[in-house]
């Protein structure tokens, strides 16, 4: 196995983890040899599916496109700051990986945060009011927002746009858009919420003033060709507010809809949601804007982000955000945690025969790159389990 990548060694050499793959081994009896073992892992990264396989669910999507949030939403909360070429070549990583969205950056303020004080020192600093007698001048929520994403501009430059993956990125207003544009933007996502209080944290204003902002964005994007989507976060839970009704989320998701949203991003922001809740919601939503037009965006806070893709999947939903090594939370959400990893919604996906066209032993280098780049352990469990598993 000499030059073999570690992963792939991983699973050669783990038997037990192939006969839990059903999809790979179920024909299977006694000794795999190379070979088989060969194609089974290729089937199971790659996730096509072979002739005459079905889903073993009823009610499930054919084919479900993966919307790789991990360089804006994984990104925008690591303690560490990335370095702009490592936020390129990681880029370039997922470009090669069979996703075909990568949201890249997002086109908000970016002031300077001092380097000794970390982003989330300075949400600290700015709750307790020490930041007026540490920080001169005091550091403000007008100076505070999302230093990480400082560098938009050249990252958005800096990658290499392959054919086939479309790139968003992130534009809270006017000002966001047209620098998005000049940098390369082909295609954008405004962000509201379905909470007052989080919708006031997180861009500075109302939901109502939010969709004259956004309605604004849309106009000026159509007249530019460039398709907008569109986030609604707190759609099962507020940091602030507690419960967020149903009916709630389906008005602001359908007001983004009529404004010409191509695509709604249903954000649970915090990771609280359930089945259960889920399913509430997405009745409720489903009456206006057709499943899709639907995704799902699940951070894993509670551990419940694959469940709840699920139901929404058997919802007719065929849309999902993940980010690789399951990176991220938003600055405005405290507690949170990161979305779903890519690499277990991927191997979720192809246990279910479903296609994705995302390779997953590329996705799970990728995502070794980029912990590797923050210094951190990745919180996908395949891929934990796959370098555990190589490591015994
Ligand atoms: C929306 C604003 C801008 C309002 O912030 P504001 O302070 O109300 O904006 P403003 O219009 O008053 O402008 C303030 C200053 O910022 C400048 N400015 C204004 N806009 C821009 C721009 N686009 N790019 C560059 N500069 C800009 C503007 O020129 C001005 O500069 P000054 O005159 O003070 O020198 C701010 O609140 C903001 O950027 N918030 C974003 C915070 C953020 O990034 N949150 C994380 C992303 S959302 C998320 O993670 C959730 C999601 C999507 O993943 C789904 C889920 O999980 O639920």
């Amino acid at each position: 196995m000499g030059n073999m990548p570690s992963a792939v060694k991983h699973c050669l050499s783990n038997q037990q983890l192939l006969w839990e793959h059903l999809w790979i081994a179920d024909s299977v009896a006694g000794e795999l040899d190379p070979a088989q073992l060969w194609a089974g892992l290729r089937l199971a990264v790659t996730g096509s599916k072979t002739e005459g396989e079905s889903s073993q669910l009823s009610g499930l999507p054919e084919y479900v496109k993966i919307v790789e949030v991990g360089p804006r939403d994984g990104l925008q909360n690591e303690k560490v700051i990335v370095p702009t070429d490592v936020k390129i070549e990681f880029i370039n990583q997922l470009s090669q990986t069979g996703l075909s969205v990568i949201e890249v950056t997002s086109f908000v303020p970016s002031k300077w945060v001092p380097q000794y004080v970390s982003f989330d020192d300075v949400c600290r600093l700015r709750d307790t009011g020490l930041n007026d007698k540490i920080c001169s001048p005091p550091l403000t929520p007008k100076n505070l927002f999302n230093p990480r994403m400082a560098d938009h501009t050249e990252v958005m430059k800096g990658i290499h746009q392959y054919p086939g993956v479309r790139y968003p990125v992130l534009t809270p207003n006017l000002q966001g858009l047209h620098r998005a544009v000049a940098a390369g933007a082909t295609e954008v996502s405004v962000f509201g919420a379905a909470s007052e209080s989080f919708s006031k944290k997180n861009i500075n204003c109302s939901i109502e003033e939010s969709m004259e902002k956004f309605e604004e964005v849309i106009k000026s994007a159509r007249h530019m060709n460039i398709p907008v989507r569109g986030y609604v976060s707190c759609v099962l839970g507020c940091p602030y507010e507690g419960s967020i009704t149903p009916q709630k989320v389906t008005e602001v998701s359908k007001r983004l809809y009529g404004m010409g949203c191509y695509e709604i991003s249903l954000g649970d922001t915090t990771g609280v949601g359930t089945p259960g809740s889920m399913k509430r919601m997405l009745e409720s939503v489903i009456k206006e804007i057709p499943p899709s037009a639907l995704a799902v965006h699940c951070h894993d806070t509670y551990g419940q982000a694959l469940a709840n893709i699920l139901t929404a999947l058997q919802m007719g939903i065929n849309v999902v955000d993940s980010a690789v090594s399951g990176l991220g939370g938003c600055p405005y959400a405290k507690g949170a945690s990161g979305n779903v990893a890519t690499e277990d919604l991927v191997y979720m996906l192809n246990g279910l025969g479903l296609n994705t066209g995302v390779n997953l032993y590329k996705v799970m280098e990728a995502g070794n790159f980029i912990c590797k780049a923050v210094n951190k352990t990745t919180n996908s469990k395949v891929a934990q389990a796959s370098f555990n598993a190589y490591l015994q």
